[in-house]
């Protein structure tokens, strides 16, 4: 399978210089759990970024943060230069940004096509739909799977159904919570293929895994938490061959 990526919805902005993401001191407590301690973080335009880290580090309920599904205790986060720390999730993906969680997020007893227009009937015209499910099924490359019940779709393709249903926003920043998680070889090379592909176009990308194979061949940058606190940032060769990063995370999986 090949992904039809050619161009996201929305244009990079060169002219802006401000970050897309920035994460300011954000901490969120628990009861008496500190899950995220202090997270300062900067996504540019057009980056296709990793967040790796222990389990329990902290890493889907910084995502949780990004899109208003968690308040942070303290701290500010900023979104295209804009203040978002109290718009609830819906406002927040009228600005641009999605998710793809790591728990499936599909319908299994509805069919592809209903799942796709439970996505896309916020954002376009009723006349508009069908136009929109092709566009975006064609994109990730599952366009000619039929419209069959979600549940007897592979796993994979179950994935890639709900990229598409996350792409319905036309987000500027897509956060994607191991999006090749307990696929095969050739599933998560055509993962891969599908997100590096969505990144050329034009879409930032933030996303979380611990295959480091699949990391290695994707992120430009990656960010590394440990006990809720950024540990290290670099490229995948700076942060491979820190030996802090080895002990406290690589060198365990
Ligand atoms: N809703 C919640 N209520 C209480 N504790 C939570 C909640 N969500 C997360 N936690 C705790 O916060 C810490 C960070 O969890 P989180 O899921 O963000 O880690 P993670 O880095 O994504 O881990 P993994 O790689 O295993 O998915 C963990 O100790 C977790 O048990």
């Amino acid at each position: 399978m090949k992904s039809n990526v050619t161009s996201t919805a929305q244009a990079i902005d060169v002219s802006g210089t401000e970050p897309l993401l920035e994460l300011q001191s954000i901490i969120k407590q628990f009861g008496g759990l500190t899950a995220v301690d202090g997270v300062n973080m900067k996504v540019d335009r057009g980056e296709l970024r990793c967040l790796i880290g222990p389990n329990g580090a902290g890493k889907s309920t910084v995502f949780k943060l990004i899109m208003g599904l968690y308040a942070p205790t303290q701290g500010q986060i900023r979104f295209k230069g804009q203040d978002i720390t109290h718009l609830n999730t819906w406002k927040r993906s009228r600005l641009g940004l999605s998710i793809k969680m790591q728990i499936p997020g599909v319908y299994g007893e509805l069919s592809l096509r209903d799942n796709m227009r439970i996505a896309v009937q916020n954002y376009v015209p009723v006349r508009k739909i069908h136009e929109e499910i092709d566009r975006l099924i064609h994109l990730v490359g599952i366009e000619n799977l039929g419209n069959p019940l979600v549940k007897n779709l592979s796993h994979g393709q179950q994935q890639w159904l709900e990229i598409a249903m996350a792409l319905a926003s036309k987000p500027d920043l897509l956060l994607l919570d191991e999006p090749a998680a307990g696929m095969g070889p050739e599933e998560t090379e055509f993962t891969a293929q599908l997100v590096r592909s969505l990144n050329k176009a034009g879409l930032t990308i933030l996303f979380i895994d611990h295959d480091m194979e699949f990391v290695r061949t994707m992120a430009e940058k990656v960010t590394v938490l440990h006990y809720g606190k950024p540990f290290a940032e670099g490229s995948m060769s700076e942060i491979e061959s820190n030996k802090d990063v080895i002990r406290i995370y690589l060198g365990s999986i």
